[in-house]
């Protein structure tokens, strides 16, 4: 479980820039959900994230990840269980380096890294996680990653956060800068991985289809604060339709983006 307890971020505090970005959150997520984030921009959305996973460090409040105390804890010992994933395919992975060895480097998560030659069982397995993405890069293991495709290095991405099988994984518009088609395929590779290893997911999106289609809940963000967390009752008797609708008073945001 995932539980923020009375969160608050201010950037450059007492200055004629201060800036509210996330206000007295409160947030309980249970082991093993997956919920989408929406909310219009500067809502906090990506604050919340970077909070999360230890960039940022709230002035107030604590962070709790299966019942452990992990305010305190640096980012990249964090990195050790919780995976994220950015907008830009570029940052998820290392382009001067294999396909192979970027999964080397994943497995290592948060720990010393030294490239050391990866045994036939170590490319076995590999091959047989690539394998589940579907787009032949099992048998490109040794291609530099620097030369494929932006959705083919998103859906590498995906895998290399969620290798080590993460207590915790933060998808941040992670196929926003992909084009509609390859989008849909990494989000449905995101589904099956989710659902196959049942790990606790939050993910931000502008699209509300994706918002209603995946997960089992709904978090809607305004002004650095939760103004609606939607459960899997009320969520199974929205359509997008009703969502947008939903969205729209409660946010005052209208934008024709919402469909996107
Ligand atoms: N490093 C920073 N310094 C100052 N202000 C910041 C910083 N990072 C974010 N902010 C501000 O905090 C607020 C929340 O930003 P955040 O990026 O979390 O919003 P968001 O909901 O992710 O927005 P978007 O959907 O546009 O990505 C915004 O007003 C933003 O300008």
């Amino acid at each position: 479980m995932l539980e923020l307890q009375d969160i608050s971020v201010v950037f450059n505090p007492d200055t004629i820039h201060e800036k509210v970005a996330l206000s007295h959150i409160h947030l309980q997520i249970q082991k093993g959900d997956f919920v989408t984030i929406i909310g219009s921009n500067g809502a906090g959305k990506s604050t919340l994230f970077q909070t999360i996973c230890g960039a940022i460090t709230p002035q107030q409040g604590r962070i709790y990840l299966e019942h452990q105390d992990i305010t305190s804890l640096k980012e990249h010992k964090r990195s050790r269980f919780i995976g994220r994933l950015f907008q830009d395919p570029l940052k998820g992975t290392a382009p001067s380096m294999t396909i192979a060895e970027n999964l080397s480097l994943a497995s290592c998560h948060g720990h010393y890294f030294r490239l050391t030659p990866i045994s036939l069982k170590q490319r076995h397995l590999m091959q047989e996680a690539l394998k589940e993405l579907d787009l032949g890069l099992e048998e490109r293991m040794d291609t530099k990653v620097g030369v494929l495709s932006g959705g083919q290095r998103q859906a590498l991405s995906l895998l290399m956060a969620t290798y080590g099988k993460p207590q915790l994984l933060l998808l941040d518009e992670h196929t926003a800068a992909l084009d509609p088609q390859t989008a849909q395929k990494v989000l449905d590779l995101t589904a099956k991985i989710v659902k196959k290893e049942k790990m606790t997911t939050l993910m931000i999106t502008h699209n509300m289809e994706d918002a209603l289609k995946y997960g089992q809940k709904i978090l809607i963000m305004k002004d650095g604060k939760i103004i609606d967390f939607i459960d899997e009752k009320r969520k199974q008797d929205l359509t997008v339709d009703k969502l947008i609708h939903l969205y729209s008073s409660k946010t005052h945001d209208y934008n024709d983006r919402l469909l996107l």
